[in-house]
Formats: structure tokens, sequence, C-alpha cells
């Protein structure tokens, strides 16, 4: 039977197969930012471990860092002021250090976003398997690699091994044929097949993007919408590699060269999907339906054409979405029905590792050549990478966007999470490039639209949400009869473009959600965390009926400085458990009350429970909480992994089953999760549940999984063999092409010579 492209780049990686299914398979990329690594290394130290390939592991810091001028800056310490973020930073650069890793550092051009830089430099290639503790490495799925998100305890794993032990996921194609309209983008593309299929739509899956729409489109492109594989839920997105992906390659400084690069490009073409290969799911979309688009609420589903308006959730039938549109209209401070040109916006973010290339940054300059940007509006391009900005500034595109009122500024991961100083205030309203709408990502109480480049830039100088195609030059405009499959298109008047008044760069850098003191995990030293043993746990369990729960609800992202796994119960669910103006407890706020203080599993009743960001401190903030399992009718793949990684059992059970143990939760019935039997216990009652037998193995026995697979190193070495003989560009090369390590940028030093 034929295979996918997935199937083909899967089975060139593994090393290792158990009974169970459960596979070792050996990753060549690793790329490391400050976030989700201090504790992986920590981990290491403790071990006396060492990191296995330092020649397939680049590291930069991204999340953490001020995008402001760097004219002034001499190091970390004296550039970040925020105590947390420094110290995550200045914990890289000592990890780095001793661990000896290539680093691009603040004072390096080739720094930027990790999901940004690895393509740049050519580290991320074709049929290559590419981790990071980031659930953004979906990404690296343009160039045809299979690239995921891992969590902490993944990243020390593969650290230490090269290698991940996974369970091989479904195939699942999403094909677009036809031509997209001007105007309309790569996002708009996404954003549209996330409309269709929900965030869920891909749990469990290896999505293939396949069909004209995507043969058509950049590297640029294909990355933006690979990049949001993880909103639709899917373990990985992927992208055939072709003649466009081998020109992006070609000479970047760590691509093959030579007689290799002939022999690279004779495999890369080998790894198209054959025809005959069968997909577990099938989705078909016709490009002809997609108009701009953009979310009109809460989550990266919660989608409409420009040319549409807010949904009413009165005419819902399903009360679980009617919940949740009710619930995403009043955070975002929207009627029903609004027409979304209607809706003024008072910020504007062009930047992520979803929007912040040179095409994007292109198409947000040719909306913005000539015009200003609203009076009332604060508008921040943050380019991808040092090097991004260089080029934009050979381009000129700096000068037009500047001259049209935009602050331009340095790489990194900015607005887009707001780790960082660059952040929204509560109530603000912001159209905004990146991936995540999810409640108080970009600041607490602060509202997120999702657009592209080009929207977002025309929103900046018309002050409300646009109509793109209104503001494109002539030539390319064309009739605005696309609105999209399910809206009908209505008029609006735009606003004349005007004198702009307030253009501050620190109107960006205002911490609206410092975590307060009492809060605050302690950041003193990082430790490495045991793993516990998992057999029964009897206890209260709080009910909880919130569909589509990500983790930046569970642990907000000013939690994720600390370096440690400790100390973050507290803050578990801190924005629906504390009132942010007081940092008192919401009474109505479920482990707020009695006796769910006390709850030591949880029960909910909406699905795809942990979606989104990879942060393992969701887990970590469980745990510390007390709660060591949690029951829901459906799970994201990182979440669910991560849980096992410290000895958590998360269950998976039919809506009816959870319906009724959310009953027992409710009328403050104990319950017994019983891992050894397979079961939950409810007074008078029992039910069945699923757990692969590693895992389950792993949790009974508090077994740490790297002490297991390092245990088959000769595996992993004979599979490294082999790898040399039949792929040797995928040991690190250094940047004049010989097969050794890539050469490491001592921290501190001044400029390195760039390659190109
Ligand atoms: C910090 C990191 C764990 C996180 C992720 O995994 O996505 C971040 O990049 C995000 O976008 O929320
Ligand atoms: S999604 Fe945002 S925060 Fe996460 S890696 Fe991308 S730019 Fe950084």
């Amino acid at each position: 039977m034929g295979r996918t492209l997935y199937d083909k780049v899967w089975d060139d990686h593994v090393v290792d197969k158990q009974e169970d299914g459960t596979c070792l398979i050996y990753i060549d990329r690793h790329l490391v930012h400050e976030v989700t690594s201090p504790q992986a290394f920590e981990g290491l130290r403790n071990a006396g471990r060492k990191v296995r390939r330092p020649d397939c592991t680049l590291v930069t810091v991204d999340h953490n860092i001020p995008t402001t001028s760097r004219k002034t800056f001499k190091n970390v310490t004296t550039f970040i002021d925020e105590a947390d973020s420094r110290t995550q930073c200045e914990t890289l650069e000592q990890n780095v250090k001793e661990f000896n890793l290539t680093y691009f550092g603040m004072e390096d051009d080739r720094q930027g976003i990790v999901h940004v830089i690895g393509p740049e430099q050519g580290f991320t290639l074709p049929g290559c398997t590419v981790n990071c503790g980031d659930s953004h490495t979906s990404t690296h799925g343009a160039f045809g690699a299979l690239a995921f998100g891992i969590g902490t305890s993944e990243v020390e794993h593969v650290l230490a091994t090269q290698t991940l032990l996974q369970k091989k996921s479904k195939n699942m194609r999403v094909k677009v044929d036809g031509k997209v309209a001007p105007g309309v983008g790569s996002k708009d593309v996404v954003l549209h097949i996330i409309g269709v299929i929900g965030t869920a739509g891909g749990t469990g899956c290896v999505i293939e993007f396949a069909g004209s729409a995507f043969e058509d489109m950049s590297m640029e492109a294909r990355m933006s919408v690979c990049n949001m594989s993880i909103e639709a839920g899917a373990r990985a997105g992927m992208i055939a590699p072709d003649e466009v992906t081998f020109e992006y390659i070609r000479n970047r400084p760590l691509a093959p060269k030579g007689a290799e690069w002939d022999r690279a490009v004779e495999y890369w073409k080998s790894l198209r999907s054959d025809p005959d290969a069968k997909y577990d799911i099938d989705v078909t979309i016709d490009a002809a339906d997609i108009a701009p688009t953009l979310t009109w609420g809460t989550s990266p589903q919660d989608v409409v054409p420009i040319t549409g308006k807010t949904p009413d959730p009165s005419k819902q039938e399903d009360p679980a979405r009617r919940l949740a549109m009710e619930r995403a209209l009043e955070y975002i401070g929207l009627e029903p029905n609004t027409p979304m040109e209607k809706v003024k916006i008072d910020k504007v973010f062009i930047g992520s590792c979803t929007n912040s290339r040179i095409e994007d940054l292109r198409h947000a300059a040719q909306i913005a050549k000539g015009r200003h940007v609203a009076d009332w509006v604060y508008a921040m391009v943050v380019p991808g990478s040092g090097l991004i900005k260089k080029q934009a500034e050979r381009e000129g595109l700096d000068k037009i966007l500047k001259e049209a009122g935009f602050d331009w500024r340095e790489a990194g991961c900015s607005m887009c999470l707001g780790m960082n100083p660059d952040q929204l205030s509560p109530g603000e309203r912001c159209a905004s490039t990146s991936n995540r709408n999810f409640e108080g990502r970009q600041g607490a109480g602060g509202r997120t639209h999702l657009v592209s480049p080009a929207m977002a830039a025309a929103a900046a100088v018309t002050g409300y949400f646009t109509d793109v195609r209104k503001l494109l030059p002539a030539e390319e405009r064309t009739d605005i009869t696309n609105t999209g499959s399910s809206e009908k298109h209505h008029d609006v008047e735009l606003e004349p473009p005007v004198e702009n008044h307030a253009k501050a760069a620190d109107q960006a850098d205002v911490v609206t959600d410092a975590p307060p003191a009492s809060q605050s995990p302690a950041p003193s030293t990082a430790e490495a965390s045991g793993m516990p043993e998992f057999t029964t746990l009897e206890g209260y369990a709080a009910p909880m009926d919130i569909a589509n729960i990500d983790t930046d609800m569970i642990i907000p992202k000013q939690f994720l400085k600390t370096i440690k796994r400790t100390g973050l119960g507290s803050a578990l669910f801190y924005n629906l458990r504390f009132d942010p103006a007081t940092n008192k407890e919401k009474p109505e706020f479920v482990l707020n009350q009695e006796p769910y203080r006390e709850a030591k599993i949880l029960v909910c009743t909406g699905p795809n429970f942990g979606c989104g960001s990879s942060r393992e401190h969701a887990p970590w903030a469980f745990n510390d909480f007390g709660i060591r399992s949690i029951i829901a009718p459906s799970f994201a793949d990182i979440f669910f992994n991560n849980c096992f990684k410290n000895g958590m059992l998360p269950i998976a059970l039919k809506q009816e089953e959870v319906d009724l143990l959310y009953g027992y939760a409710k009328k403050n019935e104990k319950l017994e999760v019983d891992l050894v039997n397979q079961v939950v216990k409810y007074p008078g009652g029992e039910i069945p549940f699923e757990v692969e037998e590693f895992r389950k193995h792993c949790l009974i026995n508090g077994l740490d999984d790297i002490g297991l697979t390092m245990q088959k190193d000769k595996l992993i070495e004979s599979f490294e063999t082999k790898r040399t003989a039949n792929w040797p560009w995928l040991n690190g090369k250094d940047y004049n092409g010989k097969a050794t390590k890539i050469t490491a940028v001592p921290v501190g030093n001044k400029k390195q010579k760039l390659d190109w």
C-alpha cells in the first residue's frame, strides 16, 4: 500500500518499536529557547548527563526579551529590566556555555523567534524530524519535516538521547484546490480551515496540506499554514517538499552543499505521498470559498469572513456551543450580530512566528504605503529575526511603515504572548497577526482578533477591521463578491485616514499582569523532578464545564518565567481564580469552593482539554495544587503527554460517562481512579478506561523514561551509523559546510561575522 509523506518520514526515523506500538524515534533537529529549557538542563545536570548531539541543537532567546532598540545593548543582565525574564535569559546563557551549544544571543543578527531562525539558517530540512519545547514547532512542517512541540521533560529526553518516545499519529489530509483571490493570504486560508474543522479537528493526527492552493504558496506562506496546525489540534502539519522548498533552502548557511545537495534533493523528492496513499481523515476545501478572514471570539476556530458579523448564540442549538459563544462574546466585548467592519480597534501587532517573515512585512507595507495609522491606534511591527529586520530595511519597508506611523521594533515574540513588556492593557482590542486569541493571551483582559498581515495593516490605517481588498492597489483589486462560504457581504463606510498623534514607542511597554508577589513562584534555583508513582487516587473531584480549556487559561504566561517545576499551584487557573484588580479570590470559581480546594481529580465535560501551548507548567501547576488526574471527553496531544511525564493520569471517557461523573463531583461525592484495574469508581458503580501499556507501566512504577531510553544506547548508536551513511547532511555542519558541529557562538562575544 502507498505511504503518505508522514509515513515515510516516520519510517525513516524509527530506532526501536515496543510491543504496544510505542516507538523510539530519532530527532534530527532540536531548537531550544529560554522558557521551556531551564528545568530540562537542570535535570541533565543533576543526572550527570550531557547533550548527546550539540551539532543538531540550536538555541536562541525570544519569548522574554524586550523588543526596544538594542543600540545600548551590552548583555541580558543590564538590558532586561524584569527580574524573572532576566533570570530565564541568564539561565539559558549559562546552560549554553556549560553544555557548549550553538547560541544566537541578542547581540547576534541571527537571533529571532525560534521558528523563524531554524528555516532561515537551513537548520530545518525536508524529511527531518524537528522538536522544540514549543507548540508552534509545527511551523517547520512546511518543509516536509515532521516537526512538533514537546514539553520540558521531553526536551530533557531529546537533549540527553536525541530521541523521543512516540506513538504514531493518524494521517489526515486537508486539500485546498483552486486559486485564492487577491487580498486573501495563507493566514486567511489557515483560519478558514480551522473554522471548518475546529480546534480539535486534527487531534491525534498529522495533517498533510495538499492541493494547488499550497503548491502555489511561497515557503513563508506555507510556514504560516503549518504554524497554525497546532491551533487545529494536530500533532504536526506537513507540506510535500517541491522546487519552491528546494529554492528556499539552497545556499542557506546550514544547507547541504555540492554533491551532498544533489543527493539530498533526490531523497527529498522521494518523500511525496504515493498516489495510492490512504488517509484516515480527508477534508476538501475550495480556495474560492475563502475570503479575508478574522476571529471574532476567544478560540482560533471562532472565525468569520471580514464581510460577516459576530454570531448570535440564541440561534445555536447545541447548548455547550451556545454557552461557549456567550462567554466568548462577553470577554471580547462584542454584541451578537455586530458587523466586523464596524468594530473599532486600539492596537495592531504585526509579528509572531506566524507572520513576521519578510513576505508578511511586504504585505503590510503594501497596504500602509502612502497611508497613515489611524489617530487612536498604536501599531507595532516586530520582525521575526534580526536578519529579516535587516532585509526589510534594505528593501525600504521600515521607511514605508515608519512614515505610516508604525513602530518598528527588534526581533522577538513580543505581543504574541506578552511574556515581555509588549502587552495589551485590559479591555484593549488588537488586530494581531499572531496565532492565539485566548483570553488574556496578549495581556490580562486584552482582546485579540487574529488576522493576516495585510488585514492588520488595513485595520491600522482605518482604525476598524476593514476588508483589505478595498485598499489593494487598483490593478490587484477584485470585485468583493467573495464573502466566504457562510456569510453575506455588508457595506461599511471607511474612516478616512487621519493624522497620527500619539505613537510613543513605550505604548507597547506596559506590563499589566505581572504576578503579585504572593502568587509568584520563587525563582531561585532550578531543580529536577522525581517521577511520583501512581496506582490509585481517591478524593474530591472538581467539576468544570468549559470546552477547549487552553493551557494559557490553566497557567497564564506571567508564570512561565520560573526556572523551577514547583510552586505553581497558586497560579493554577489564575485569571479565573483571582480578580486581577484586587488579587482576591473569585468565590464563584470552583477551586475557591469547599470541598474542591482539596480536589485531587478534575472532571471537565468540555472537549479538547489542554489545547494550545506546550507549556509543561500546566501539569506542574495541577500537580502542585494537588490534582493528579483529569477526566474529560478529549485532550490535546501535548498536554496529554506532559501529564504522564509528571506522574499524572489524564483519562478520556465518553461524553455521557464524563457527564455522569460530573454529576457526582457536583454533589461532593468522592471518586476513585484505580490505574491498576483501569476503572474510575463512583458511588455505586465504575467506568473502565483505556491507557497505553507502556505509560501505565511507567506511572505505576514511577519510572523515568530517560533512564529507560539510555539503556537502548546501542540501538541509538547503530541508527546514527545508518543515518550518517544514508543522510549525511543531517549531521550538523559548521558554517563552512564541514561535517562537524555548528560553530558554537560564545556568549557575550562581539558580533559574529554573518555568512549571508
Ligand atoms: C512558551 C511556550 C511553551 C509556548 C508554546 O508552546 O506555544 C509559547 O510559545 C506560546 O506561544 O504560548
Ligand atoms: S506563538 Fe508567539 S510566543 Fe509562541 S513561539 Fe510563536 S511568537 Fe513566540
